[in-house]
């Protein structure tokens, strides 16, 4: 059995009501180089496009760096020596050499993002059937709400990081290292000068950046907390309504939101000011340089058209070390939000079918399980050396009290779960020798939370065996005794249902349950029978679509009310996880064990 552990420390559930349940991971990956990596793996599929984006790229550096060489030229070549002509040409020139650098960028931004939706689809993709391939244990052990912000948030945060902030980094690097050669062939005793306040600049900038991302941190921390707050009162409305929670859901609420006001502007303020400070360290450093350079230009005869394009280089020095730092913050979130992405895919999947699985063909049902031992986590055995017999067409029911690990057996004949010791074996061939989906098409299982998709009714019920005709459909939705209120819905069988089939009653809902067993053809059939209080009307009618179902099937029906096991042609009784009775009801009624108890209302 593969061991699921959570996947993160995040989100604990809320006991009782609506709790604060706040906290997301601190943004920062913990193994950046890693992370980076796999993502290049996923952009370098494709590799064409990268390297015309790359050639974009540097065309608009250059035409950038170009444009503003040109200065020295003109300075120099026509406007000194007055070549009104020249200086014409020369500016059609420099027109050109900028309308090439704005097309090349245009389409540079273009270029990416399309290689950046392209990869964020197929890391979509890769995410979802990963998620899919889980096994039930995974979903058991991980907070939902968690999982869901994989595929929002931090899918999001990869996709603007890819659509902008990797380009502009490029961008500002290579213009950086493109600025700093051209101002050193200018003028290398100048560049010197200018960059003596480069190391300040940086040790501002990085010592605000450490500072700002602590707060930042607490500022999603904060946020988290409101959003998980908000979720849980959404999710939580019947319960806060019937409880009257309203006015303390207000005040915590007020409590989390100043909260992140609190920190977000803490976070806003502190990043805020690296913007002002490093334009004007720029602006000292600029004056700084031009009056260095007028002295050379004075006493060593550096030229005009230089100094001009020196000082424009030094005037856009500071824009792209400004970007890379103030892309450093998202680029460190899209870094975490990718980490959690492969965290996920790095999860162990379902144990894949052994070599030599093979399918069930032409099953008659007959099931077994032989002293099979089970926990859900290791160490804690939750079913003790269960027996159970179960012969082609026989109806078995499981009672016990809440806890007992009723559910829990029917979990292992689909193998949602894998037994640690012991055998299960449905015509005598052990289950975990089958194909998983093969084992999986034999069943079906009729839980109590129905689960309806957004479809129509048809669809729904389709879902038991995708292969299903419309005839096949309404004649099963007719023998599990749905028919009559799907006729009456609006749309008939073509009524789109949504929300979880939540404009149905329970009663519907769970005949269109049935139905969809039903269309499916099992040789098994497990069944939860409904705790939840429908009228007894609808019991029998739902009553009677299960006994239709169960009819020539072998069956497991979990009983919650004893009245609808007396047929049954055997009654397990659990306690702690072990068959303590077993036999038909009047054997069992006869020994006055407790069955009896349970089936007379006498408890010790
Ligand atoms: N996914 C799970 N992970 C860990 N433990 C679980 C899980 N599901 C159930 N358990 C534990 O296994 C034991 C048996 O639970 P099970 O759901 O099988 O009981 P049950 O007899 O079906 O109860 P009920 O009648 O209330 O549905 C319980 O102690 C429960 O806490």
């Amino acid at each position: 059995m593969n061991e699921q552990t959570p996947i993160n420390n995040t989100r604990t559930a809320p006991a009782g009501l609506p709790s604060r349940r706040g906290h997301i991971s601190v943004e920062k990956p913990k193994n950046a180089k890693r992370v980076i990596l796999r993502l290049w793996k996923y952009l370098s599929r494709q590799k064409m496009l990268l390297l015309l984006i790359l050639a974009l790229l540097l065309i608009n550096i250059a035409t950038t760096l170009l444009g503003s060489y040109f200065l020295r030229p003109i300075i120099n070549q026509y406007i000194i020596p007055r070549n009104v002509p020249g200086l014409i040409r020369m500016i059609f020139v420099l027109l050109g050499i900028y309308i090439v650098g704005a097309a090349a960028g245009i389409w540079l931004n273009r270029l990416m993002i399309v290689v950046a939706q392209k990869t964020i689809n197929i890391l979509r993709a890769d995410l979802f059937s990963k998620l899919q391939s889980l096994p039930l244990k995974f979903f058991d052990s991980n907070n939902h709400g968690d999982l869901m912000s994989r595929f929002t948030n931090d899918v999001d945060n990869v996709s603007d990081s890819l659509n902008t902030s990797v380009l502009q980094l490029f961008t500002s690097t290579i213009t950086l290292l493109g600025i700093m050669a051209l101002m050193i062939y200018i003028s290398p005793l100048l560049t010197l000068v200018t960059l003596i306040i480069v190391p300040l600049m940086l040790w501002i900038a990085s010592a605000i950046i450490k500072k700002s991302k602590g707060y930042f941190t607490t500022q999603q921390n904060a946020l988290g907390a409101v959003d998980g707050y908000v979720e849980e009162i959404i999710t939580g409305q019947k319960v806060v309504k019937v409880f009257c929670y309203e006015d303390s859901a207000a005040m915590e609420f007020e409590k989390l939101n100043y909260d992140l006001r609190d920190k977000a502007t803490q976070a806003q303020l502190y990043s805020g000011v690296m913007q002002p400070i490093i334009q004007n360290l720029n602006t000292i450093n600029f004056a700084l340089t031009a009056t260095v350079g007028g002295l050379l230009a004075i006493f060593r005869g550096l030229d005009l058209g230089g100094l001009a394009a020196f000082l424009q280089y030094s005037r856009q020095f500071g824009r792209p070390v400004n970007e890379i730092s103030s892309q450093y913050n998202s680029l460190q979130a899209a870094l975490a939000g990718a980490e959690r992405i492969f965290q996920i895919m790095d999860e162990v999947p379902e144990v894949a079918d052994t070599a030599g699985a093979v399918r069930l063909i032409n099953i008659k049902g007959d099931v077994e399980f032989k002293a099979v031992t089970f926990g859900y986590d290791a160490g804690k055995v939750v079913l003790k050396n269960i027996n159970i017999q179960a012969k082609v067409g026989q109806k078995i029911a499981l009672v016990g009290s809440t806890g007992a690990g009723k559910t829990t057996i029917m979990n292992l004949l689909p193998r949602f779960y894998d037994i640690q010791s012991g055998v299960i074996s449905i015509d005598g061939i052990d289950i975990k020798n089958v194909q998983r989906n093969s084992l999986r098409e034999t069943l079906a299982i009729v839980l109590q939370d129905t689960h309806l998709f957004t479809a129509t009714v048809m669809e729904n019920i389709r879902y038991g065996r995708l292969a299903a005709t419309d005839q096949d459909v309404i004649a099963a939705a007719v023998l599990a005794g749905a028919d009559s209120f799907i006729q009456r819905l609006p749309n008939g069988y073509h009524t789109l249902l949504h929300n979880d089939g939540g404009n149905l009653s329970q009663g519907q809902r769970q005949l269109l349950n049935i139905a969809r067993s039903t269309v499916a053809r099992p040789s098994i059939l497990i069944l939860d029978e409904a705790t939840s209080s429908i009228d007894t009307r609808t019991e029998q009618i739902i009553q009677k679509g299960m006994d239709q179902l169960m009819k020539n099937r072998t069956s497991f029906v979990i009983a919650h009310r004893l009245s609808t096991v007396r047929n049954a042609d055997e009654i397990l009784v659990l306690e702690n996880g072990e068959i303590i009775e077993r036999g038909s009801h009047q054997v069992l009624i006869a020994k006055k064990g407790r069955y009896f108890q349970l089936y007379t209302g006498q408890f010790d």
